[in-house]
């Protein structure tokens, strides 16, 4: 089992994080690293703490002990969006979706933080940062022949890939997903799992996972949480291996 808690090499370092609600220690002093460029998986039984923990990595509850730091930089308690200006991005499942407007006008907002301010309301460039970031988006999510769809038009799987193709427009250091394949097709889960391991070449990837195949086949590094604390942590074998993590977690079947 991999001791370690994090290296000098981590993007993210997780230090004694926690949070309480009323008596409830929802989050209980977890540590942990997300090395570059690696996939890191968060898992754990319903209510072991899993969004709690990205709640309180993303901003989105000020944590009320412990640090985050991102490359180094402290970054504890800062509200979500100047963190996603530190090089944090979450993906919202399909919640940060503009579902009137067509695929490209959502990448073009979520793409302008690209370009100086103001930007936006000048006549389009096409060879600003952010013209140019969607159209390699487009590419790169093979969105090309739904780009002026409206976003209500596409599929599950479509809607949730253009979520993960938006919070990359703001080319960020840590990519934040939550059951990215959550309601997929056998063939939906299978590509956005590939386009998953494939976004590594540019970001280190954090996830929330629940089916243990995905975690498995994906992960680099699995954190396992119960009861609010890190119970394990290690390569995936490692922690299936882990009897406390088969009793806690494999166990129940
Ligand atoms: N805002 C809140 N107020 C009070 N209790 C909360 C709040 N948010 C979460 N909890 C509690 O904290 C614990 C951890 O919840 P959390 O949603 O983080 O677990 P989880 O691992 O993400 O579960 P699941 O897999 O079911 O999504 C649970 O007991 C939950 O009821």
């Amino acid at each position: 089992m991999n001791a370690a808690h994090h290296s000098a090499g981590d993007v993210l370092a997780v230090e004694n994080l926690g949070i309480a609600f009323g008596g409830l220690k929802a989050v209980d002093g977890v540590s942990f690293g997300a090395a570059p460029r690696a996939i890191t998986t968060v898992i754990g039984p319903n209510g072991a703490g899993k969004t709690t923990l990205f709640n309180l990595i993303s901003g989105a509850i000020r944590p009320g002990a412990g640090r985050v730091r991102l490359e180094g930089r402290d970054v504890t308690g800062l509200s979500p969006a100047r963190l996603q200006r530190a090089g944090l991005a979450r993906s919202f499942q399909i919640t940060n979706l503009f579902f009137d407007m067509t695929v490209r006008e959502n990448l073009r907002l979520a793409a302008q933080v690209l370009d100086p301010p103001g930007a936006i309301f000048r006549p389009l460039s096409r060879t600003s940062r952010a013209a140019l970031k969607v159209e390699e988006l487009v590419e790169r999510f093979a969105l090309g022949p739904k780009i002026h769809e409206p976003v209500k038009a596409l599929s599950h799987g479509e809607q949730r890939r253009l979520e993960i193709a938006m919070c990359l427009a703001s080319e960020p250091r840590v990519l934040m997903l939550d059951e990215p394949t959550q309601g997929m097709s056998h063939q939906d889960t299978e590509d956005t799992a590939r386009l998953v391991r494939g976004l590594t070449k540019e970001v280190t990837i954090l996830l929330i996972e629940h089916d243990i195949g995905l975690v498995m086949s994906l992960s680099d590094h699995v954190v396992v949480m119960h009861q609010g604390r890190r119970l394990a942590a290690g390569t995936p074998a490692e922690v299936r291996a882990d009897p406390a993590v088969q009793a806690a977690y494999f166990g129940q079947g």
